[in-house]
């Protein structure tokens, strides 16, 4: 045995020894080979055009060509003159719009591991500190961490016990505008920011004047501030960052700091007021609540998870509010539409209680309404490219911006019929017309949510759905009469920023019966405990 053990490795010895030079010249061409084969690809890659678009100017690119005030109107002309990928260059940053639900899903969905990050926003991001959060944070562990305990508290099934958060905003909500209709855009904020501040820390909003809410506003609008234009020369050149730290006595650097001194107190006051009610025993169910009662969570995650919570609010309060002000617009401009909705409701609950999610599926025609005003308002956040990468015969560079632009998908009229009009049957005909909460909610890895795709997407879903039903069932929505004695017509208008909102118009609004307010009190009083 040890004699053929040793013949064998004399031979193996005997063979590289004699056959050292060819092993030696046969590496070599290997490494040539290698090296040829990654230049041919370099050289090759390098050569490949970047996808179409409007010709940029020197250093600036294509900067003057957007518009601040309607983005979406310049991307649509785009999309007629280039196509569905046009490519710009905004102040020497690589810029990337996808106006097919295909290109998006491809890159963003199945190419999510280099497409999952944020775009870098110095004064933001660095300066302010947003950067630690989920929304503008890096793509990589910590995004995942946080992605991971949402999902399993506000993911898929377990957003149903949030479903009693909801309907007690919803019908304060409700209360609160019969009284006061002109507030429409006021008390839409309070409700959506109840409800995800209620998700976040099981927080209820009671009055108008709530310290939460106004510490929550107040670090949106210097979020706002800090991406406006002087900020963005910043952003686009980002040594000027460190150029800000040289300058004595600028306003800049207090404003800074003043911005970040309202982010932390936002971010870890609720946090620790949850912590104290855990220890009290008087903690509501929340995001944070589920997650610290589990027990003592490492320094990593404990960091995770308060980050991730005050990050609700800034991705579900707008959101949600530019949805609920579509429905407003839409059930007041056209009557047909919500008296059918109210009628299917009537059917099922025959007026003598309230809807509830578990009606869900007996409510097909408000489902519809509630897909086509998803439709019809969508919003997205910019990605950004981690590696260069080849897409149909296009180079697409390292650190570019990517856009989804879910106007152009929403009015595609490849996959939508008459897509500028309000149609819910298009959900309900055979063939239907495509789900919009495949482009709505953006894009991003799906299985288990771990990209950047909303993680608030099913307390969305719900809470959309109970406050379209819960309103069509108790009050009646109409178009105001001016002093002439003519109804007035309201015409749809956006106002486009980050988000896009619909600008404010006139409507009426009445509580179908007493019954209603009853039902919408008594429910108020119950769930508000
Ligand atoms: C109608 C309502 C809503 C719409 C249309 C919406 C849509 C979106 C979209 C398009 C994105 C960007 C996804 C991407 O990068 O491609 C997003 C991100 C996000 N949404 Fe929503 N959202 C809604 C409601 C909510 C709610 C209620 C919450 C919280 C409970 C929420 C929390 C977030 C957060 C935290 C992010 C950032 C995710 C990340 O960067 O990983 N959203 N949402």
């Amino acid at each position: 045995m040890s004699s053929i053990l040793a013949h064998n490795l004399h031979l193996e010895f005997d063979f590289s020894y004699t056959s050292f030079p060819l092993v030696s010249l046969s590496i070599a061409f290997g490494v040539w080979l290698v090296w040829k084969t990654w230049k041919l690809i370099t050289i090759s890659r390098a050569s490949l055009p970047l996808p179409p678009g409007p010709v940029p100017l020197p250093i600036i690119g294509n900067l003057h060509q957007m518009s601040v005030t309607d983005q979406s109107s310049t991307f649509l002309q785009w999309q007629e003159i280039f196509g569905d990928l046009v490519y710009v260059n905004i102040f020497g940053t690589p810029t990337l719009i996808l106006n097919s639900y295909e290109d998006a899903k491809e890159l963003l969905g199945v190419r999510s591991q280099i497409y999952s990050d944020r775009p870098r926003l110095s004064v933001a991001g660095e300066l302010v500190g947003w950067n630690r959060s989920l929304v503008l944070g890096k793509f990589g562990e910590r995004h995942r961490t946080m992605r991971r305990l949402l999902a399993r508290s506000i993911g898929g099934k377990h957003a149903q016990s949030f479903r009693l958060h909801e309907e007690f905003a919803i019908c304060t909500f409700l209360l609160n505008l019969l009284e006061k209709p002109r507030d429409l855009k006021l008390l839409l904020s309070q409700l959506t920011g109840s409800v995800v501040l209620d998700v976040a820390y099981g927080h209820q909003v009671k009055s108008g004047h709530d310290q939460l809410i106004f510490w929550f506003r107040r670090i949106v609008q210097d979020f706002y501030d800090a991406t406006a234009v002087g900020s963005i020369i910043v952003d686009m050149i980002p040594a000027l960052t460190y150029l800000h730290s040289y300058i004595p006595f600028t306003s800049f650097k207090k404003t800074v700091a003043t911005w970040r001194a309202h982010l932390t107190e936002t971010i870890e006051h609720p946090f620790s007021r949850v912590k104290e009610q855990l220890r009290n025993g008087i903690a509501r169910t929340s995001y944070v609540a589920q997650h610290l009662s589990e027990g003592p969570l490492d320094f990593e995650t404990e960091d995770a998870l308060k980050y991730s919570s005050f990050n609700l609010y800034a991705g579900g309060m707008e959101t949600l509010a530019v949805a609920l002000s579509t429905f407003f617009f839409v059930v007041t401009k056209y009557p047909a539409i919500q008296q059918r909705a109210q009628q299917e409701i009537d059917n099922v609950t025959e007026g003598k209680r309230l809807p509830t999610s578990n009606d869900r599926e007996r409510l097909p025609f408000v489902e519809a309404v509630m897909l086509e005003v998803l439709r019809w308002s969508p919003i997205s956040l910019p990605h950004r490219l981690e590696v260069e990468d080849i897409y149909k015969g296009y180079r697409i560079p390292q650190g570019a911006v990517v856009y989804s632009h879910p106007w152009a998908m929403s009015r595609d009229k490849r996959s939508y019929t008459s897509p500028h009009e309000f149609r819910p049957d298009r959900f309900l005909e055979t063939p239907k017309e495509p789900d919009p909460r495949l482009f709505a909610f953006g894009f991003g890895r799906r299985v288990r949510q771990l990209g950047p795709i909303c993680p608030g997407k099913h307390i969305a879903d719900d809470t959309l759905f109970l406050a379209i039903a819960l309103t069509l069932a108790t009050c009646n929505v109409t178009k105001r009469v001016n002093e002439a004695g003519d109804l007035i017509e309201p015409i749809p208008q956006y106002t486009m920023g980050v988000v896009a909102h619909m600008a404010e118009f006139d409507f009426e609004i009445t509580s179908r019966s007493d019954d209603a307010i009853q039902m919408l009190t008594a429910a108020h009083t119950q769930l508000g405990e």
